[in-house]
């Protein structure tokens, strides 16, 4: 699915109303309808009872978004909910549909209180305090900036009540270009999103606030949606299951890929054998695994299914490893360079010959990547000798680009495409959101995954995965896709019995299988 900006998200509506002569009352209606349906969905019976009866606190905001949350609260107060609006703006300021909205809600028996200062704080805390539903109405896709100060305080008393918060459209306080929150923004539960899901879900603060986001076309024909002017994507499991290889009867370890993992140094072994793990278990034919001399033994004991080279070099791999790598490449459909490999800087020449040489799928990871921000002309060197992809976590992108973290990850989409368009490379920038950015200008942004993946080891898997995809023959795009999606599931997975802590790279790896096949199973 598409991701869009506020200003597509406006255009496609603009078409919508324009082209087809869509009232935008029409789309604003829909739009209210898909929330109270989310709110039906989602609210725990009461007895019988889904809504008739319970408490509703509406806060709206003075543009359409609270024109949207108006038409909510008419349809819950038909519904039999005891709905109290909260107006963060005087009536004659609404404007337009949201005036229209506002008329017809005065016209029903649904409180409405006008929100002007501190005065009213007292009587907000009694009403959230007993909603059993909040819907946040404040702002949508118009705001900029920091929530006006006292905007802030009645947001801080929503966060703070025990109903259930559903957001329209985006979270008030997040930015719907950037997903930055200045100070404070409403904590949602759900996240209702008009036509399709915006930039701000997926940046910045926005995944945190945003809770569960449901996707609503509001009546927009599907043909504004699938525009092809708009780049940025969001993974989702029909888009994925596409690029999952196909197994055929008659074949055998040699048809399904041999995948080169340059990986370790003393005290890294156990890079080489999570990355190795994480190849096998993503289905790869053959793996060879090239460490240095001094810690062979040890990975080929922990890894019993590949094929291990012990390069010349005690501790960490040298200039001498091109040789040994030379020799198994040639018959390799891809290979990954980096986990554990320390920065031994008598390495560049052999990474120079990797990117010079192998027309195959080159993946470079951790220390590669640090090697290689020492000198990034270096990645010219592969200019069409065959795809590259790189998977780089904040520290190693900053480093890649010269910049601070900070830097990075308030312009991560910007930078990800920019540098993946620069070095003609799949950049997969990691974080609780990866991006995973194209050569051609495509973006596509990671929902699945969770904090526990926050443990040393899962970098290794994950690079392991994508080069078993890789040899595969999946292309180096849809194998970043498929391997960064999978990994996310399979974390998923663990999380379902361990919450967001206590589970293992090694673990990761091993859930891959079962991950993948509900994938398939699910088509
Ligand atoms: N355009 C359409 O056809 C549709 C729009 N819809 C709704 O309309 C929303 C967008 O409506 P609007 O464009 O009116 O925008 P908003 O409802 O987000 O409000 C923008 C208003 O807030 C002001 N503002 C912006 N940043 C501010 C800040 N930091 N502090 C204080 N005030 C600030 C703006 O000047 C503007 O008056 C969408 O998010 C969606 O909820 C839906 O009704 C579906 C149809
Ligand atoms: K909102």
């Amino acid at each position: 699915m598409r991701v869009v900006n506020a200003e597509q998200m406006r255009q496609i509506e603009e078409k919508a109303i324009h082209h087809y002569g869509i009232p935008s009352l029409l789309l604003m209606e829909n739009a209210a309808w898909a929330v109270v349906e989310e709110i039906r969905r989602c609210l725990p019976k009461n007895g019988n009872e889904r809504v008739n009866g319970r408490k509703a606190v509406i806060l709206v905001g003075k543009g359409n978004n609270g024109g949207d949350g108006l038409a909510v609260a008419r349809h819950l107060v038909f519904q039999g909910m005891d709905v109290t609006v909260l107006l963060f703006a005087a009536p004659e300021d609404y404007k337009g549909d949201a005036a229209i909205n506002l008329r017809l809600y005065q016209g029903t028996e649904g409180k409405l209180f006008v929100i002007k200062g501190e005065k009213q704080r007292r009587l907000t805390r009694l009403a959230l305090a007993q909603a059993e539903v909040v819907v946040d109405a404040l702002f949508g896709i118009g705001m900029r900036g920091a929530l006006p100060g006292l905007i802030e305080e009645y947001v801080e008393e929503v966060n703070n009540a025990p109903g259930w918060v559903v957001s329209i459209d985006i979270p008030s306080g997040v930015e719907a270009n950037t997903g930055k929150v200045y100070r404070t923004a409403v904590r949602a539960q759900a996240t209702v999103t008009f036509g399709l899901p915006k930039w701000g879900l997926f940046l910045g603060e926005g995944p945190e606030y945003c809770g569960r986001v449901v996707v609503d076309p509001i009546s927009i024909p599907e043909s504004y949606l699938v525009d092809e002017g708009i780049s940025t994507f969001v993974l989702m499991d029909n888009n994925v299951r596409g690029i999952l290889p196909v197994r055929r009867l008659k074949g055998h370890k040699g048809t399904h890929g041999k995948g080169i993992l340059v990986a370790g140094s003393k005290g890294m072994s156990g890079a080489s054998v999570l990355a190795g793990r994480g190849a096998l278990r993503s289905g790869i034919g053959l793996l060879q695994i090239v460490c240095p001399q001094g810690i062979a033994k040890e990975v080929d004991a922990n890894v019993t299914e590949a094929t291990v080279w012990a390069a010349p070099g005690d501790e960490v791999l040298n200039e001498e490893a091109w040789p040994v790598i030379l020799r198994q490449a040639e018959k390799a459909q891809a290979l990954a360079v980096g986990p554990g490999l320390a920065q031994n800087i008598d390495f560049v020449p052999v990474l120079e010959e990797i990117l010079k040489n192998l027309s195959c799928p080159v993946l470079l990871d951790a220390d590669a990547l640090n090697l290689v921000a020492l000198e990034t002309s270096l990645l010219k060197l592969r200019n069409g000798r065959g795809p590259l992809i790189l998977t780089p976590h904040p520290g190693e992108m900053a480093r890649l680009c010269q910049c601070s973290v900070e830097e990075i990850e308030s312009n991560r989409l910007d930078i990800a495409v920019s540098k993946a368009v620069e070095w003609e490379a799949v950049v997969v920038l990691k974080g609780s959101v990866t991006i995973i950015a194209s050569p051609d200008g495509r973006a596509f942004f990671n929902p699945t995954g969770n904090p526990g993946l926050g443990t040393g080891g899962t970098g290794d898997v994950l690079t392991g995965s994508i080069l078993a995809w890789l040899a595969q023959g999946v292309q180096a795009l849809e194998a970043a896709c498929l391997g960064v999606y999978l990994h996310g599931k399979a974390a998923d997975e663990l999380a379902n019995e361990y919450g967001w802590s206590g589970f293992t790279a090694s673990e990761v790896a091993d859930q891959l299988p079962k991950v993948r096949r509900a994938l398939e199973l699910k088509g």
